[in-house]
């Protein structure tokens, strides 16, 4: 599987992708309280047969609680909301698809699903995904589900999926016909790409019976750069769908690491499949740093197996410089053009692979090391070199691009630092280690000289929280809160947010003074 062509399930990319319901009744208490609890109510009073069978959390129901619950008029699941970071992958990327190790990080950077349940009457589906144009609805009674319900096809919410079955993507085929269909060519490729994914999950893990909804996506991570901005899209779909299925515990603050490592293995599965089918060949990287948060050593040797995934849990605060070329690239692509050239010369492409993976152990052993310190220049310059060293082997792969060559030759030249590319290559994102001392002056220079040639540049911290939810979609944000000290967060308010700050102001995981309250994140973390 590693050596397939990389072109998505569809074939569906271009090389120049494009870069409530009110709450009923119980807001207070729900926004204090876990999803399940929400969730309860819900799928008790409306819509039972939306759920689809007997999950343990259903069995998990005391009789009394159910009792207590019903007597509550809540006819629909409150409008909630769930966010996904992306990510740097610091060390091993593409030798990753072919399965060696790589280490990757949750950056603060992040993604936002708005999920809004329909009343009973309306039977659609919305995606609406504002930052790439793209919005359409389908009617649920017409989605192929009993294709996708035959047995031997049939999956579940804790199924592991490891490919893509073409019967059911051909299944999909003509709901994507209409698709953003007065859109250029290469634009309605990518969301007919976002539309396939997202029906194939919805078609796996619903049923007819399904409640109308509406998707709206926001993120603020740039798309297509590198930074797994579409894993951060099947994380946030993955948790929703789950979610709205009850087939997810918590998360709750003191929940136990392992049952919360279990809903992030679940969500993490689904992320995979929508990343399967938008990437065709992808390692699962992405994904999991995405749900898990933090940093991860991630290997997948086995694809019908789970990957391997180590957390990094003191990964060091690295002063990294991060700069978007802001030329446009397709994962896919380059992920397709690594495979041509190891089948072309599999023991030469197989030494650099092997090469590769030594750089992500040896530099995993270093940040690993007790004497570690990021202020030290010896520390530094050992994982810097590791850097360069990974670059070089990557441009060997062919990956590289002259606007990320140009961002290491000026970063170089002045001593400032350490640069590898990040993510796929072939334009994209890159990240500079920078070495401790460096007069301000000289940094204030490189970032002028890198606006002027037309980058952007990110701040961002490594290691965020993964997956969250907001369960209602009511927060406290210092804007126009009511007298319970909360904002309802309707699809108006979601949409109004005309900048990443008013976004991250509006709906952010992190207030000024660190976690906002409302969002709540599955603790995996068991140090013991
Ligand atoms: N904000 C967004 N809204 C909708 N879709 C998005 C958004 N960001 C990314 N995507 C999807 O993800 C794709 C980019 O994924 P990919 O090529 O893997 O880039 P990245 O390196 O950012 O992960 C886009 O073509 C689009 O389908
Ligand atoms: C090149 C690769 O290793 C990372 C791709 O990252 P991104 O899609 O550029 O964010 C592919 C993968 O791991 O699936």
């Amino acid at each position: 599987m590693a050596e397939q062509e990389h072109n998505g399930v569809n074939g569906f990319h271009s090389e120049s992708e494009q870069r409530n319901q009110p709450v009923n009744g119980d807001a207070s208490e729900a926004v204090n309280g876990n999803p399940s609890n929400g969730l309860r109510v819900t799928i008790e009073e409306s819509a039972s047969s939306a759920v689809n069978g007997g999950s343990p959390t259903n069995s998990m129901l005391t009789p009394i609680r159910q009792r207590m619950e019903r007597k509550k008029s809540s006819p629909m699941m409150p409008t909630f909301m769930v966010s996904a970071p992306g990510k740097v992958i610091v060390f091993g990327e593409h030798a990753v698809v072919h399965g060696k190790a790589a280490i990757a990080a949750a950056i603060s950077l992040r993604s936002y699903l708005l999920v809004n349940t329909l009343s009973k009457s309306k039977r659609t589906v919305t995606l609406k995904f504002p930052d790439i144009d793209f919005n359409h609805s389908w009617n649920i009674d017409e989605l192929p589900w009993k294709i996708f319900q035959q047995p031997g096809k049939k999956k579940y919410y804790y199924s592991l999926v490891t490919e893509i079955d073409q019967e059911l993507v051909d299944a999909v085929q003509p709901f994507l016909a209409d698709v953003s269909i007065d859109k250029p060519a290469d634009i309605r490729k990518v969301h007919q790409n976002s539309a396939g994914s997202f029906l194939y999950m919805f078609l796996s893990l619903g049923s007819q019976s399904f409640p109308g909804c509406q998707y709206t996506l926001r993120s603020t991570i740039p798309i297509g750069a590198g930074l797994g901005s579409s894993a951060t899209i099947a994380v946030c779909l993955s948790a929703a769908l789950l979610l709205q299925l009850r087939t997810l515990s918590g998360p709750h603050p003191d929940q136990p690491p392992e049952e919360a490592r279990l809903q992030i293995e679940r969500i993490n599965r689904w992320a995979f499949v929508y990343e399967m089918f938008i990437h065709g060949n992808p390692s699962g990287v992405d994904n999991t740093v995405s749900t898990q948060g933090k940093a991860v050593v991630f290997q997948r040797t086995d694809y019908n197996q789970p990957p391997s995934v180590r957390p990094l849990w003191d990964f060091p605060k690295l002063p990294l410089l991060l700069v978007d070329t802001r030329t446009a690239k397709s994962t896919a692509h380059e992920v397709a053009k690594v495979a041509t050239l190891k089948k072309k010369h599999p023991q030469l492409v197989g030494t650099i692979l092997t090469a590769i993976d030594q750089v992500t152990q040896s530099s995993a052993q270093l940040i690993e090391e007790q004497g570690f310190n990021t202020e030290d220049e010896e520390s530094l310059s050992k994982v810097g070199e590791m850097m360069t060293i990974n670059h070089g082997l990557l441009v060997s792969l062919g990956v590289s691009h002259p606007r990320l060559e140009r961002v290491r030759e000026l970063v170089d030249h002045e001593g400032i630092g350490w640069t590898k590319l990040t993510g796929a290559g072939g334009g994209g994102c890159s990240i500079t280690l920078l070495r401790p001392g460096v007069p301000r002056e000289k940094l204030d220079k490189l970032e002028q000289r890198l606006d002027e040639e037309g980058y952007s540049k990110f701040e961002t911290t490594l290691g965020s929280d993964g997956v969250g939810v907001l369960w209602p979609a009511v927060l406290k944000n210092g804007m126009d809160e009511d007298e319970e000290g909360g904002m309802e967060i309707d699809l108006e308010k979601f949409l109004s947010a005309d900048s990443n700050e008013a976004l991250e102001k509006l709906v952010g995981v992190h207030g000024d003074r660190g976690e906002r309250e409302g969002w709540k994140f599955w603790r995996v973390e068991n140090r013991d």
